[in-house]
């Protein structure tokens, strides 16, 4: 592959995760300069563009991503520092294979409120609604499993804990009070399963506060059934 080339097809994956950027800046998904982002360059050997640390995602450009292999590594001398949970995508790319494309992660109040409530159970499940159709799962009244995992400030811990609890049905998987990790085969696929769990996280905690507000016992949704 000549080197030109590779420059092009880096700057080509970068220009994604700099759109998804945008796009989720102006939601306020990346409160405080959080959240990080990747898209795998090659899989055997691994290494994909990543996010530099501590960047302001709403003003994100091209040079802001570098590119590392498996272990964190940048594969050139470069001023950034990859993003201080790179090792948690690299574990995602590992354990799910050739259908992890791009990890996008996210900061929310929804993510964080629905990974406090349901931290004790581990995992949240949602059933029977279209959005999960989202994620690419088309069964007749389906239901998710969306693991927990607790927030450790170790990263490698961290990315362990996570490694040990992907189901790649299910393309995410929530830290307690920290945020959600979502990938796909692609930058896009990635974001709308990003859209999709949002969106559920909103209706489930605005679904269980109204049945509360109404003094009623939660019906069958969530794992508050
Ligand atoms: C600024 S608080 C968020 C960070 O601690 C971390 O969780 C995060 O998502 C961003 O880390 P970063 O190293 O910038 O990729
Ligand atoms: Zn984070």
């Amino acid at each position: 592959m000549s080197q030109t080339f590779l420059q092009e097809e880096r700057y080509r994956i970068a220009e994604q995760l700099v759109n998804v950027s945008q796009n989720f800046a102006n939601k306020g998904w990346f409160p405080a300069t959080s959240g990080n982002l990747s898209v795998k360059l090659s899989h055997e050997p691994l290494t994909f563009g990543v996010t530099a640390s501590g960047k302001d995602k709403e003003y994100l450009t091209i040079h802001d991503i570098l590119f590392v292999d498996g272990d964190s590594k940048a594969l050139e001398a470069t001023q950034l520092k990859p993003s201080a949970e790179t090792l948690v995508h690299a574990e995602v790319y590992k354990r799910i294979g050739a259908e992890a494309g791009s990890v996008l992660h996210v900061h929310t109040i929804y993510n964080n409120l629905i990974s406090e409530i349901f931290a004790e159970q581990g995992s949240v499940v949602i059933s029977d609604m279209e959005l999960i159709k989202g994620l690419n799962i088309w069964e007749e009244g389906a239901t998710i499993e969306i693991p927990i995992v607790e927030n450790f400030a170790d990263i490698p811990k961290l990315a362990d804990e996570i490694g040990k609890r992907l189901d790649p049905r299910v393309p995410g998987v929530l830290i307690r009070k920290h945020g959600i990790y979502a990938w796909g085969d692609s930058v896009a696929s990635a974001k709308r399963h990003v859209q999709a769990f949002e969106f559920m996280f909103e209706y489930l905690f605005k679904y269980l506060q109204f049945q509360r507000s109404a003094g009623e016992v939660p019906a069958a949704v969530g794992n508050l059934r």
